[in-house]
Formats: C-alpha cells, sequence, structure tokens
C-alpha cells in the first residue's frame, strides 16, 4: 500500500476539500431538521465517515447494506438488501450517503423502498457520479465528483471485495497492472 497505484482518478487532497464543502453545504440546508445520514454499505464507509463528520449538526446515524455487483465489474441488474436500517424513518429527514452512483439501479432501489416509509424527506448525496452510465434517473441531490466511464477502486470502491482500502481513487486498469507485479 506504500506504492503509489498510477494517478489517481481524484486525490486524497481533492477529496478532502470536495467534503469539507459538501459538509458545509449539507450543515446548511439541515439545520432545524432532523437528520439521518444513511451510510450505503460496504462501499460508502470511508466517503461516510469523512462527509458525518464534516457535518455539523446534532444528526442521527445508520447504515443499510445492499449488493448488486458480483464478482465482476459489471451490476448484476438486480439489488439484494442484505441488511436493514436499525431505525425507523417516518418522519424524519433521511440523506442516503453512497460511494457512487453508476447505472443508478441502487439508488433507484433504495429511493423505492425507503420512501414506502414515509420520512419527511429523502435525498441522495453521492461522492461519484458516472452520469454516462445510467440506466435510470434517480434524483441525486448532492454530487462530489462527476467522473468518465470507468470503473474505478479506492476509498471504499472494490474489485472483487479488493482495493477498499486505498486512500484515493484509481483506475482499475491501473491497480491491475501493478497489482501483478507486487
Ligand atoms: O449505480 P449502480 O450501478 O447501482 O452502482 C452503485 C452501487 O454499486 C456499488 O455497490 P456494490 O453492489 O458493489 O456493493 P458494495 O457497496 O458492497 O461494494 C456501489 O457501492 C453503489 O452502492
Ligand atoms: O466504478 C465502480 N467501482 C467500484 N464499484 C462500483 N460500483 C459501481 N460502479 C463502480
Ligand atoms: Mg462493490
Amino acid at each position: 500500500m506504500e506504492r503509489m497505484f498510477g494517478r489517481p482518478v481524484v486525490t486524497q487532497e481533492q477529496m478532502r476539500a470536495r467534503i469539507k464543502e459538501l459538509g458545509k453545504q449539507i450543515s446548511e440546508d439541515y439545520a432545524g431538521k432532523d437528520l439521518v445520514l444513511v451510510g450505503v454499505l460496504k462501499g460508502a464507509y470511508a466517503f461516510y465517515a469523512d462527509l458525518a463528520r464534516a457535518i455539523r449538526l446534532p444528526m442521527r446515524v445508520d447504515f443499510i447494506v445492499v449488493r448488486s455487483y458480483g464478482a465482476g465489474s459489471k451490476t448484476s441488474g438486480k439489488v439484494k438488501l442484505v441488511s436493514d436500517l436499525t431505525e425507523e424513518i417516518k418522519g424524519r429527514d433521511v440523506l442516503l450517503v453512497e460511494d457512487i452512483v453508476d447505472s443508478g439501479l441502487t439508488a433507484s432501489y433504495l429511493l423505492k423502498i425507503l420512501t414506502k416509509r414515509k420520512p419527511r424527506s429523502l435525498r441522495i448525496c453521492t461522492l461519484l457520479s458516472k452520469p454516462d452510465r445510467r440506466q435510470v434517473h434517480p434524483p441525486v441531490d448532492y454530487v462530489g465528483f462527476n467522473i468518465p466511464n470507468q470503473y474505478v477502486v479506492g476509498y471504499g470502491l472494490d474489485y472483487q471485495q479488493k482495493y477498499r482500502n486505498l486512500p484515493y481513487l484509481v483506475a482499475l486498469d491501473q491497480v491491475a497492472e501493478l497489482d501483478q507485479e507486487l
């Protein structure tokens, strides 16, 4: 992990600066509301931890685990709910925290199932978005970075469950190339 895996798509410095801005914006937008920050695991864990600490509000935290990508780098097309929220969201202001909105299927699925529980508001904040890859178009309220159509890993995002702990974002083809040499 000491070694750089090629040129980062998003560096740690860029990430830090943008998350600070997002935290400030969310703190303003949700002042006086009953905010529940919901992390979509596993991918969002790193972004969630940094974003939560950039928000200056007395909010609640909760998590939901869903999965749709199997071993490869393509969506299975089916989103599976692996583990649900721990608390009720009825009447609360829910902000979903995603690492990435790619095809849009996961975000759409979550909006669909959580809307039924009657939150007062339900919005999405994603660190990354690939606008060119959408199969469906869920509304995304906060976006850290729009990125091109390439599979990326690091900062929570995986390929076959690995590379989530890289502290920055890199294209998968660069990791794969270098990984063989290690
Ligand atoms: O817009 P989409 O095409 O649906 O892709 C986005 C979703 O896919 C990834 O989850 P994944 O199923 O890989 O589970 P993980 O979070 O455990 O990696 C990612 O973390 C998002 O939740
Ligand atoms: O580019 C990606 N990388 C990792 N996980 C993902 N899930 C959707 N898109 C991606
Ligand atoms: Mg994944």
